[in-house]
């Protein structure tokens, strides 16, 4: 971490120059802090592309660092030599992926690996120790049996899936605490789909059996992994539907979206793959149950991401891109009522790596912490 910590130090220099930077950046304090008193995190599957994202923003939180940049097949290998944005920045080699060693010696484990993966390791020993936030989808389903219907595994560890907070932060803030253990976070269309909808669900706007999601996303949500259908001429120049009616995330935003209904509901999820590196966009139909006007639906928005640091409701007709928070932990929202047909189109926009994924994550690590929601996370959307 040497060489992290000469690099806050250079930005501290350099940011003596400009208080804008060294406000946002608060860089002061990331330089005099005491190491004990940082977070210390260790990331099972660093060498992901999800992993690569925690890497990214960890090295900008003020208050944690990395101390374990695990990895499967690149142990021994230097970590800036697989991601080169790190370059000079990190100094350390992956380590093996070894839960229980890993748990001596940090305060959080963030397992952003595949399905099945965190749930055949963890353990009471290392609950006794440490916090989980697991980036995969082992324990965000309460029920098992669903879990095991939809993923085609054996769950490896289902005691411990009603313990689980699903760390969807904007819903369930409350649910996260100090005495939190594991925090299953969410999927990255799923945080889309349940954002831009739950509002109008939850005052009993529209009927939630109604609803139909339509999603795309760009490669990256598919891992780093080599596979065929990721090949650049097999996606480029190219858009697809992808696992119709099948797809793993539909039971995860019914379960989601029927707690905020009051009673179990059935919808259609149809994702998409499309040629570009990151981005979700979702655009979603559902039929009201009531004669309502934009500004009835806007006050619901409002009424739930008002004082939301990272949901955008945008102005009246603008529809969210996915260009504007890339980069961001930013979700963007907006609808627009279909008079007539009666139905209402209801829109979101995120980057898929950041609040799909490793932001959320962060997000979740802060409140598990205590900390500002936002922490290390204040990255102006980029463009282009
Ligand atoms: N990509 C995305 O947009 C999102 C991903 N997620 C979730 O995050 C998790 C990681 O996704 P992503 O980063 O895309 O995947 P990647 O395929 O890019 O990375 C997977 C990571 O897991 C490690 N790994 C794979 N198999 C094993 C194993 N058997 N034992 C130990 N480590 C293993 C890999 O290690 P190595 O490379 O060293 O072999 C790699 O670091 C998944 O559960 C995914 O569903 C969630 C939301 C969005
Ligand atoms: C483009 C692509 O393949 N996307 C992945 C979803 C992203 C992901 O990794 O899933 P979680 O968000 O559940 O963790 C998929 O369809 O399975």
């Amino acid at each position: 971490m040497n060489k992290y910590k000469n690099y806050c130090k250079n930005l501290f220099t350099i940011s003596k120059k400009s208080s804008i930077v060294s406000k946002v950046l608060n860089l002061k304090t990331l330089y005099e802090r005491n190491d004990e008193t940082m977070i210390k995190v260790g990331i099972i599957g660093a060498t992901g592309y999800a992993g690569n994202e925690l890497v990214r923003l960890l090295l900008g939180h003020s208050e944690a660092q990395i101390e374990w940049f695990g990895s499967r097949s690149y142990i021994d290998q230097k970590y800036a030599d697989i991601y080169r944005n790190v370059f000079q920045l990190v100094d350390a080699k992956c380590m093996d992926d070894n839960m229980e060693e890993l748990a001596d010696r940090v305060d959080v484990i963030f397992t952003a690996t595949p399905q099945g993966l965190c749930a055949s390791l963890v353990n009471d020993k290392i609950l006794s120790k440490v916090k989980i936030v697991d980036l995969s989808a082992d324990f965000r389903l309460k029920n098992v049996d669903v879990y095991e219907q939809w993923y085609k595994i054996e769950h490896k560890s289902p005691q411990y899936i009603d313990e689980a907070v699903y760390g969807l932060c904007e819903i369930n803030r409350n649910k996260i605490t100090k005495d939190t253990r594991i925090v299953a976070n969410p999927g990255c269309y799923t945080t889309c789909s349940i954002l831009t909808i739950y509002p109008l669900v939850k005052e009993g706007i529209i009927d939630p059996d109604s609803i139909i999601i339509d999603a795309k996303s760009g490669t990256s949500g598919a891992g780093r992994g080599a596979k065929v259908a990721n090949l650049f001429c097999e996606v480029n120049e190219s858009m697809k539907a992808y696992g119709v009616g099948t797809h793993r995330h539909t039971p995860e935003i019914e379960e989601q979206l029927g707690y905020a209904a009051g009673k179990d509901i059935k919808l259609i999820f149809t994702p998409h793959l499309v040629p570009m590196n990151r981005g979700i966009l979702v655009t979603s139909y559902a039929d009201l149950k009531k004669d309502v006007t934009y500004e009835d639906v806007k006050a619901a928005y409002d009424k739930y991401y008002k004082d939301e640091y990272f949901v955008r409701v945008l102005d009246k007709d603008v529809c969210p891109e996915t260009r504007w928070v890339e980069g961001s932990n930013y979700v963007d929202v907006n609808f627009k009522i279909e008079p007539r047909t009666n139905r209402i189109i209801m829109m979101g926009a995120l980057d898929n790596l950041v609040k799909g994924a490793a932001g959320q994550a962060v997000q979740n690590m802060n409140l598990l912490f205590g900390l500002p929601e936002n922490t290390g996370l204040k990255q102006v959307p980029m463009f282009p």
